[in-house]
């Protein structure tokens, strides 16, 4: 189990003279137990895995009606009902808990109509097919209703007391029909904090991205990031290798930093981070991918920041965002909005932000924050409506 290790020394004053008194404690190692959250990880992995595996196989064989539009106009495919229908099916049977809470971003109203159930049946045989393929279930043939139950399932609406799972079943849908980046992503909250998170990343190479250099691991992609709260950040192949340490980037110097945002310029003001790595000093164009593989990526050195101001009036999920954030600062990074406050997820489905959300190492952080303050006071002098 992991622990966290506190230092401390103490000294005492006289209630008379308020002079020290002349002696010291000697110095103390607290230990404190980590909540232990191995079972919920182990689930989570697997849940994340297994879905990483259904995605997969529907990307390689992507059919023009695999693909619908929800009624805010964004894309889903037979792949995120199947990915949410799968993670929520895993970890209730890895749990075998009474009160299983999940917050996720699909739900079945579309799959109800009439005009899907060619739809729900191909999302019904890629759920079995996926399960069983695993070998470890030993279940009757799924029905149409058990997909539905299951997807509904993620209907949640969190908040800041109990546990509660968070998922987003496939995070970068539009990466995903581009046969881009995407993720599986899955975190947990207790008493409304991140307390595990994994990011399953099919595309992702296990190399690092953007360096030019020759790697062995160059041609292999599908990465697995795990994160407990006190316990670090680690890495592995959704293959299977042996999970690694990773840790951010350590640079102090911006001139050396290189930031993430993201691919779809309706996501992000492009603009507004060019501004502010511009101000910073930053030399490297921007790296556009989609999804929390930009947390991943981030979490392991790839790149030093992680710019995201979404357009007026856009208001952030805490399931695009939850596994991620456990991933970097478990790996020694931070994530705050634009106004250096911590995200706070007990609020519910959504997340109140100060205008964007941004990433980066302790060292760079404060210098991070006054580019984005300027950046901001800038471009709302230009365009008092921002
Ligand atoms: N107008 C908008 N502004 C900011 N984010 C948006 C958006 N429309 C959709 N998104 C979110 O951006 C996520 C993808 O992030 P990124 O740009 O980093 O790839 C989407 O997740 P899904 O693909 O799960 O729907 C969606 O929740
Ligand atoms: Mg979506
Ligand atoms: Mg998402
Ligand atoms: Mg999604």
């Amino acid at each position: 189990m992991a622990s966290t290790v506190l230092s401390f020394s103490c000294q005492l004053f006289s209630s008379k003279t308020r002079k020290p008194l002349s002696f010291f404690f000697p110095r103390k190692t607290l230990y404190i137990a980590s909540m232990g959250y191995e079972k919920e990880l182990i689930a989570a992995k697997k849940a994340a895995s297994l879905a990483a595996r259904l995605c997969q196989k529907v990307q390689k064989a992507l059919l023009q009606s695999d693909v619908q539009s929800k009624s805010d106009k964004s894309p889903v495919t037979v792949a995120d009902y199947g990915s949410q229908a799968l993670v929520s099916f895993v970890l209730r049977r890895e749990l075998l808990t009474d009160s299983f809470s999940l917050v996720a971003e699909e739900d079945s109203a579309d799959l109800r109509t009439d005009g899907a159930q060619e739809t729900l049946e191909r999302i019904t045989k890629l759920v079995s097919d996926t399960l069983s393929s695993d070998g470890s279930y030993d279940i009757s043939p799924l029905s149409r209703e058990d997909v539905l139950t299951a997807i509904d399932s993620g209907k949640s609406e969190g908040g800041p007391n109990g546990r509660h799972w968070v998922l987003d079943p496939i995070d970068g849908t539009k990466g995903f029909l581009r046969g881009d980046q995407y993720a599986i992503a899955l975190g947990l909250l207790d008493e409304g904090k991140v307390v595990l998170g994994v990011l399953a990343c099919p595309n992702l190479p296990l190399a690092p991205i953007g360096s030019t250099q020759q790697h062995s691991l160059q041609n292999q992609v599908g990465c697995l990031f795990s994160a407990e709260i006190g316990a670090g950040t680690h890495m592995q192949s959704l293959d299977g290798s042996s999970p690694t340490k990773v840790h951010v980037n350590s640079t102090e110097n911006p001139e050396d930093a290189s930031f993430f945002e993201s691919f779809e310029a309706a996501h992000s003001l492009h603009d507004l981070s060019s501004s502010i790595a511009m101000k910073l000093g930053v030399h490297a164009p921007p790296v556009r991918i989609d999804s929390q593989a930009k947390y991943g990526a981030l979490a392991r050195g790839d790149g030093a920041i992680y710019l995201r101001f979404p357009h007026k009036g856009y208001r952030e999920k805490i399931w695009d965002h939850a596994a991620g954030c456990i991933v970097v600062t478990e790996a020694g990074g931070i994530v705050t909005d634009a106004g250096g406050n911590p995200l706070d997820f007990s609020k519910g489905r959504f997340l109140d932000l100060d205008t964007g959300i941004i990433v980066t190492n302790q060292k760079l952080m404060p210098l991070l924050l006054k580019a984005v303050r300027d950046a901001i006071s800038e471009k709302s002098q230009a365009t008092p409506s921002l």
